[in-house]
């Protein structure tokens, strides 16, 4: 194994193809965080449109891991694709179908998409619960409450 791959184990991630002729998730390379997404269907996105698109599959994550639904860089820079949930969350717990809440971001320009392309991509991560216990007074802290912009804007802080 080269040394720049992870020695963690791979996660197992239990599926179904809905769509038998379409095939499973993959990773382009190795070390890549997203496993490519594919549409089951022809997708005429206008500008400002978007769309649920079906990627024909339905996946068991374990207990204690998310999949994020990213979308794909190339198609945003290229075409203004995006997703308008973005990251989608597919919880451990969803058996049905994973669906992609495509837009196409671009003011001018349609965009066609033909069934069996790549339009997004799944980043499976371990996630934790959290417990939320009330309480009277937070810790202190030094950002406190400053926040949305209040270390200022482009420039240096
Ligand atoms: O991009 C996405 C986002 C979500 N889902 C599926 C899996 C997820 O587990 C379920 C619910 O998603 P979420 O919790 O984000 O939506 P909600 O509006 O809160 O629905 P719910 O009330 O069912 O939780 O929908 C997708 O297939 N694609
Ligand atoms: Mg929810």
């Amino acid at each position: 194994m080269s040394p720049h791959v992870s020695p963690t184990p791979d996660v197992e991630i239990l599926v179904r193809r809905l769509d038998a002729d379409l095939p499973l998730p993959s990773y382009a390379h190795p070390g890549d965080a997203g496993a490519d997404l594919l549409t089951t269907v022809d997708v005429s996105l206008a500008p400002g449109e978007r769309a649920m698109v079906p990627t024909g599959l339905a996946i068991a994550l374990p207990e204690g891991y998310v999949a994020l639904v990213h979308p794909r860089s190339g198609l945003a820079a290229k075409h203004g694709l995006s997703i308008v949930n973005t990251p989608g969350t597919v919880d451990a717990g969803y058996r049905g179908e994973i669906k992609v809440m495509l837009i196409n971001l671009d003011p001018r320009e349609p965009i066609e998409l033909r069934r069996g392309d790549r339009i997004a991509q799944l980043v499976v991560q371990r996630v934790e619960r959290a417990v939320f216990s009330e309480v009277g007074e937070l810790p202190e802290s030094v950002r406190g409450d400053g926040g949305y912009g209040s270390t200022g804007g482009f420039g240096p802080s």
